[in-house]
């Protein structure tokens, strides 16, 4: 088994630490993590500068990369072949953060099994909601047995093609931890609040502030899972399709309709939507 380990935090993270030596058990661990902090990133393909890798040593002396591209291009990076071994799984984390519901299109440590989804490698992404504490305080010992236990499921079960996993850990001690549940994506509640303020020069500049987003404790949901004191198990894909919507709206009458292209009237083919 050869496991790449990244984050989002930078690879001085505490949690990617702890992540790559809880992983170890599986066999080979690769780390490759950017160099600074990509929190909130999201999924990005970095195509428009070079992309630099350094060898460095995590703070157990263990060997890593480090990139200065986000968390997906390092992902993309390896599996593209800067890793000489075949990768059999991703594994993205210790966020200090959770990432429910919404969050997992902003997150960069998300984000990050996103692109090993689309190069075909399943993963699995952990974060502990850690809220406002600070991550070199944090206990991962608890996100860790987790994520070790999630990855032994999926050893042992596999993933269906094209699904990749979001864990969210409880930040409480192991023996407090009521067990694992498996979740769908709950309703992340946003608090942000733009402030606006003026630089010496007079030009107005913003920043997104506001407070840490909450969420609807539904059960059945990621946020609703961790309300209550268990660990959350979310299978995400890619495909973002909305298939009721496809239904419906192949319901409408899309009318025969004339475009007109380069003074050309061109009689539109019926427009019918793929069938889900
Ligand atoms: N819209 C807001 N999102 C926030 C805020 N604080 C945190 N977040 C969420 O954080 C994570 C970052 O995840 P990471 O894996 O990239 O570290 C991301 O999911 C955000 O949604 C906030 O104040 N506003």
């Amino acid at each position: 088994m050869h496991i790449l380990v990244t984050n989002d935090d930078g690879v001085t993270a505490p949690g990617l630490l702890a992540l790559a030596q809880g992983m170890a058990r599986f066999g080979e661990v690769s780390v490759l993590a950017p160099d600074h902090d990509w929190s909130g990133g999201g999924h990005v393909k970095t195509l428009r500068r070079p992309l630099r890798v350094r060898r460095v040593r995590l703070a157990d002396g263990s060997p890593a990369l480090t990139s200065d591209g986000a968390p997906s291009d390092c992902v993309a990076l390896g599996l593209m072949g800067l890793l000489p071994n075949k990768v059999d799984l991703v594994v993205s984390g210790i966020n200090p953060a959770a990432n429910l519901g919404h969050d997992v299109t902003y997150s960069g440590t998300v984000t990050a099994v996103m692109e090993g989804i689309i190069w075909g490698v399943p993963g699995v992404a952990v974060s502990l909601d850690g809220g406002d504490t600070d991550s070199s305080e944090l206990d991962y010992t608890q996100a860790v047995a987790v994520a070790a236990r999630v990855v032994e499921a999926v050893i042992e079960h596999g993933l269906p093609k094209g699904v990749f996993l979001n864990v969210n850990v409880p930040n409480e001690p192991l023996y407090d931890l009521r067990g694992i549940l498996v979740t769908r994506q709950g309703l992340r509640v946003y608090r942000d609040r733009l402030d606006r303020r003026t630089d010496p020069r007079g030009r107005d500049y913003y920043w997104i502030g506001g407070d840490r987003p909450t969420g609807v404790p539904k059960e059945g949901t990621d946020v609703g899972a961790l309300a209550e004191g268990y660990a959350s198990v979310t299978p995400l894909t890619l495909d973002l399709t909305a298939y009721d919507a496809l239904t419906a709206m192949n319901e409408w009458a899309w009318q025969q309709s004339s475009f007109s292209a380069n003074g050309q009237t061109v009689a539109a083919a019926e427009m019918t939507l793929a069938a889900p």
